[in-house]
C-alpha cells in the first residue's frame, strides 16, 4: 500500500540513515513537513494522554459511566516522503486496526513490503542493504504509530466533546417541548446550568399559564405557587369578615334596617369566593401520591372529593341565609361560614414556611386568637347585658333595691366598652365589678377559666416565640463577650481586643452566626451541595476555573468551602509561608503585595477571584507562598484546605492543567514587575549619585545683601537680585539634569557671568566687614566666610559647579 520510490537505492539508504524524512497529513492536505530531531527522539511528549498506553487508562476522567458512541473516522492515510525521493511511501489503516501500539507487526508490516517495481534482488544483495531495510521499516513503523497517536488523541478529544454534550442534555420532561420552542441563539451554557440547578424548561402550557398570573382553566397549581397563595389570602379575608362580623352583627345594633343590603352585599361576594374555591380551585391543587406530585386534573379534583376539606367546604357554604325568610335577617344563622377556618390555618402556615423570619407571622397567628376570643366575648356580654336593660332594672338583694352595676351601661361606644370589660377579665386584670344573678355569675367563671387556661397557654407561646427570636443574637453576644473577656484576662492590647470586637460585629451583620455550616449539616449531603451552589452562585460564577472546568468538580468543591472574614488591613498569607490554603473572594478587596513593607501593590484581586493556588500546588517548584496578600477592606473569603483540594482535584487533570496555568502566568507577572522596579530602582540610585547640589550662595554675600537692603541701596537690591536669579537657576539645573554636569543651552543667555558680577560691584557701594555697624544675623559669623573657597564643596563634582559662578563670587569676596 505506498508507492514506490524511483531512486537508486543508494540514496535512498543515504537519505535513511540522515533520516531525511517528511510527513504528509493527507487529511490536512499539508505540505510536506520534516521530522525534527526531537520528534524522532520523542515518540510522546511526557504529558500528553496516551490511549494506547493501558496504563493511562485511569487518567481518564470519570465524568460518566454511561458507554458513549464514538464517532466514526475515517481511516487515515500517512505519507511517508523520503527527501531527494519523488514519490511518496504511502501507508492507509484500515478500519479494522485496533488502536494497538504493536499495530505494525508483522503481518501488516508485509503490506508495506516493496512491490516488484523496487529492484529487491538489487536490495538484498548486500547485507547493509538489508539492514537499511530493516532501518526503513522501523522507521516508517515508527511514524505511523507517532500518527496513531495523534489520531488517538483526536478521537479522544472527540468523544469527551460527545460525552459533555450528553451529560448537558435537556431534561426528560423538557424534550418534547423543545422541538416546538423556536431555536435560540447559541450561547454559553451558564454556570447555574452546569451544576444542574438552573430551572427547566417550562411547556407551552406552562407559559400560557403565567400569563394569567398562573391561572389556568385547564392547568393545576401547586399548592404553595403564588397564584394560590393569593387566593387563598383572598379567602381568609372573607373567613375573617364572617368570623368577625357574623357575631358582631348578632349582638350590637350594628346591622340595621337602613345598612343591612350593604352587610348582605359583602355577604354574599365573600360567598361567591367560598364557591369558587370550592368549585374551581380546590380541585386543582397538586398533591403528593407516593412521593411524586400529581399534576392531572382530573386526579386533583377526584383527590379533593375525597378529602375532609370538602366536606368542611360544603358546610361552610350550605345557604342557611334561608332561614332568614322565617325568623328575619339574623346573622347569626350564618355561623357556619366560620368553618372555612382551614383556609386561615394553611395561610398561615404557608407564611410561616416562606419567611427567614416568621416569629412576627407565629406572634400574629397567636394573637388573633387571642383578639377573636375576647372579641366573641364582648358579643356575649353586650348581648347580656342588652338583655338586662343595660342596668336599668333593679333588682332586691336582703331586702334592698339596687342597680345592676355589672352590666353594660349602654354609655359611650358599646364595642369598645365591652371589648376593654371583657379582656380585663378574661386577663383577670382590673378590678371587675361583682356578678349579679346566675348567668352573670356563669360568664364571670368562663371568663376567668378561659383567661387562666387558654390565655396562659397562648401568652406563654408568645414568650417562646419571642425568646426564640432572640436566642441566636443572645447565642451569639455571650460567645463575643466571652472572647473580649479573655481578650482582657490575657491583658491584650486595647487594639487587638478591638479588632476581635470588630470581627464578631461584622460577623453577625454578614451571616447572623459564627459557623455557617452547621446551619446545614442536617440536610441531606445533595441538598447541602444544592443549597451551597444557590447561596454562593454570585461568586462562584465569576471563579474563571469553575467556568471552564468540569461541573462535577465544582459540587465536589463547593462543600469544602469555609467561609473566612478577615479585617481591612489583615494579611492572609505572608511571602515565604508554607502554602496550606487557598481562597476564593466572595466579598471585599484583596491585595497582592510586595516589598520590604509590603508596600508594593502588585494587583488587586475581587469578588471570584482564586489565590494561594502556587504555593499549594508547588507550582513555582516550592511550597512557599509567592507573594503576601492583605484585605483592602472587610473581606469574606471562602477556604480550601490543602487535602481537600488535592483530594478532589486529582480527579480533573483539566482543572489542574487551568490552575497550572494561570498561576505559571502569575508568576511570570510578578517576576517582571520586580525586574521593573529593580531596574527603577536601580536607575533612581544612579540618578541620585549623579545629582549636583544646588550651589550654595556664600553666607557673605547673603549676608551683605541683608545688611544693605536696610539701606536701600539699588546696588545691593541688584546684587540680591542676580543671587536669587543664581540661586534658582542652578536648581532649576539640577532638577533637569540631576544626573548631568552639562549646562543647558537655553541657560547662555541667563548665565550669570563675570561681567555682570563686575558691574554690580561697579555700582555698588560696599562697605567693607570690617565697618559695618550694622545689626548682624546671629548665627553668622562673618570671618567664617572670607574664604570662598572653603564654602565650595570639594568634590569631583563640585570643580564644574564653579565654572559659571566661581569667578564672580571670587570677583565679589575682592570688592
Ligand atoms: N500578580 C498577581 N496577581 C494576582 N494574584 C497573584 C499575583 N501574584 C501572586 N498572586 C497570588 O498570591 C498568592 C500568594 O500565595 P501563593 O504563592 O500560594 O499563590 C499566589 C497567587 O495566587
Amino acid at each position: 500500500m505506498y508507492k514506490v520510490p524511483k531512486k537508486s537505492n543508494t540514496n535512498l539508504a543515504r537519505s535513511i540513515r540522515k533520516r531525511e524524512f517528511s510527513y504528509v497529513d493527507r487529511q490536512k492536505a499539508s505540505k510536506p513537513t520534516p521530522l525534527s530531531e526531537d520528534d524522532w527522539k520523542s515518540p510522546r511528549s511526557e504529558d500528553s494522554f496516551d490511549l494506547l498506553d493501558p496504563s493511562n487508562s485511569s487518567k481518564e476522567p470519570t465524568t460518566s459511566s454511561r458507554p458513549l458512541p464514538i464517532p466514526t473516522i475515517r481511516p487515515p492515510e500517512v505519507v511517508i516522503q523520503i527527501d531527494g525521493v519523488d514519490s511518496p511511501i504511502l501507508g492507509l489503516i484500515d478500519e479494522s486496526d485496533d488502536l494497538h501500539p504493536d499495530v505494525f507487526d508483522e503481518s501488516r508490516r508485509g503490506r508495506l513490503e516493496p512491490s516488484s517495481s523496487i529492484d529487491a534482488n538489487s536490495l538484498s544483495a548486500t547485507r547493509s542493504s538489508s539492514v537499511i531495510e530493516d532501518d526503513v521499516r522501523s522507521q516508517i513503523s515508527f511514524v505511523m504509530r507517532e500518527r496513531l497517536h495523534s489520531i488517538a488523541k483526536e478521537v479522544h478529544r472527540r468523544t469527551s466533546a460527545v460525552r459533555e454534550d450528553l451529560i448537558r442534555e435537556t431534561p426528560e420532561d423538557t424534550v418534547s417541548v423543545a422541538s416546538n420552542i423556536p431555536k435560540q441563539s447559541e450561547h454559553r451554557p451558564s454556570l447555574m446550568s452546569l451544576i444542574g440547578l438552573q430551572n427547566r424548561a417550562e411547556s407551552p402550557s406552562a407559559v400560557a399559564q403565567k400569563k394569567l398570573f398562573g391561572f389556568s382553566l385547564k392547568g393545576t397549581f401547586h399548592p404553595y405557587g403564588r397564584f394560590y397563595m393569593t387566593w387563598l389570602s383572598l379567602v381568609t379575608l372573607c373567613f375573617l369578615y364572617n368570623a368577625f362580623c357574623i357575631p358582631l352583627r348578632s349582638s350590637y345594633p350594628y346591622q340595621t334596617t337602613e345598612n343591612w343590603m350593604y352587610w348582605f352585599m359583602v355577604d354574599y361576594i365573600c360567598d361567591a369566593v367560598y364557591i369558587i374555591d370550592m368549585l374551581i380551585i380546590k380541585p386543582r391543587l397538586r398533591f403528593t401520591r407516593g412521593g411524586i406530585q400529581v399534576k392531572t386534573l382530573a386526579d386533583t379534583q377526584k383527590h379533593y372529593l375525597m378529602t375532609r376539606t370538602l366536606k368542611l367546604d360544603i358546610l361552610s357554604i350550605l345557604p342557611t341565609d334561608f332561614v332568614y325568610f322565617a325568623v328575619g335577617k339574623k346573622p347569626i344563622y350564618r355561623m357556619n361560614r366560620v368553618l372555612k377556618i382551614n383556609s386561615f390555618w394553611l395561610l398561615f402556615d404557608m407564611l410561616d414556611n416562606s419567611f427567614a423570619n416568621p416569629y412576627a407571622i407565629r406572634i400574629a397567628r397567636t394573637l388573633s386568637y387571642m383578639i377573636y376570643i375576647i372579641h366573641c366575648n364582648s358579643c356575649v356580654y353586650y348581648k347580656l347585658s342588652a338583655m338586662q336593660a343595660f342596668g336599668q332594672i333593679a333588682y332586691l338583694e336582703n331586702g334592698k333595691w339596687y342597680l345592676n352595676k355589672w352590666v353594660y351601661n349602654n354609655q359611650g361606644n358599646a364595642y369598645i366598652r365591652c371589648f376593654y370589660f371583657t379582656a380585663a377579665v378574661a386577663t383577670s386584670t382590673g378590678n371587675n365589678p361583682a356578678p349579679t344573678n346566675v348567668i352573670e355569675y356563669i360568664y364571670m367563671t368562663c371568663s376567668w377559666m378561659m383567661g387562666v387556661f387558654v390565655f396562659a397557654l397562648l401568652l406563654g407561646q408568645i414568650r417562646d416565640i419571642v425568646s426564640n427570636a432572640n436566642r441566636n443574637r443572645e447565642e451569639f453576644q455571650r460567645k463575643m463577650d466571652l472572647a473580649l473577656g479573655e481578650c482582657q484576662k490575657l491583658g491584650l492590647k486595647q487594639e487587638t481586643t478591638n479588632r476581635v470586637r470588630d470581627w464578631f460585629i461584622y460577623t453577625w451583620q454578614q451571616q447572623k452566626t459564627l459557623d455557617e455550616k452547621k446551619l446545614i449539616e442536617k440536610l441531606p449531603l445533595k441538598l447541602q451541595t444544592d443549597l451551597a451552589l444557590s447561596v454562593h452562585y454570585t461568586t462562584l460564577s465569576k471563579v474563571q476555573l469553575f467556568q471552564d472546568c468540569d461541573r462535577a468538580l465544582l459540587r465536589d468543591l463547593v462543600l469544602k468551602l469555609r467561609p473566612v472574614i478577615f479585617l481591612p488591613g489583615d494579611m492572609i498569607c505572608l511571602k515565604g509561608d508554607v502554602g496550606k490554603e487557598m481562597y476564593i473572594i466572595n466579598q471585599g478587596i484583596l491585595q497582592v503585595v510586595g516589598g520590604d513593607h509590603n508596600e508594593k501593590v502588585f494587583a488587586e484581586l475581587m469578588q471570584g477571584a482564586v489565590f494561594g493556588e502556587i504555593s499549594l500546588l508547588a507550582i513555582g517548584g516550592n511550597n512557599r507562598r509567592t507573594a503576601s496578600i492583605r484585605a483592602k477592606g472587610y473581606c469574606t473569603l471562602f477556604v480550601l484546605a490543602k487535602e481537600d483540594l488535592n483530594d478532589v482535584i486529582r480527579y480533573y487533570p483539566q482543572a489542574q492543567a487551568i490552575l497550572r496555568r494561570k498561576a505559571a502566568a502569575m508568576l511570570k507577572n510578578d517576576k517582571k514587575s520586580d525586574e521593573k522596579t529593580e531596574k527603577i530602582k536601580q536607575q533612581a540610585e544612579l540618578e541620585d549619585r549623579c545629582k549636583i547640589n544646588p550651589r550654595q550662595v556664600p553666607k557673605l554675600i547673603t549676608l551683605i545683601a541683608n545688611m544693605e537692603e536696610m539701606n536701600e541701596n539699588k546696588g545691593v537690591r541688584d546684587l540680591k537680585k542676580a543671587i536669587e536669579e543664581e540661586t534658582d537657576k542652578s536648581r532649576r539645573q539640577s532638577i533637569y539634569y540631576p544626573w548631568s554636569t552639562l549646562q543647558r543651552d537655553d541657560e547662555d543667555e541667563e548665565e550669570w557671568n563675570e561681567e555682570d558680577l563686575s558691574s554690580v560691584g561697579e555700582d555698588t557701594d560696599i562697605e567693607p566687614m570690617e565697618n559695618h555697624e550694622g545689626p548682624m544675623d546671629d548665627d553668622v559669623d562673618p570671618m567664617e566666610d572670607i574664604d570662598l573657597a572653603a564654602e565650595v564643596p570639594h568634590s569631583d563634582e563640585d570643580d564644574d559647579w564653579e565654572k559659571p559662578g566661581s569667578s564672580g563670587t571670587k570677583k565679589l569676596h575682592a570688592d
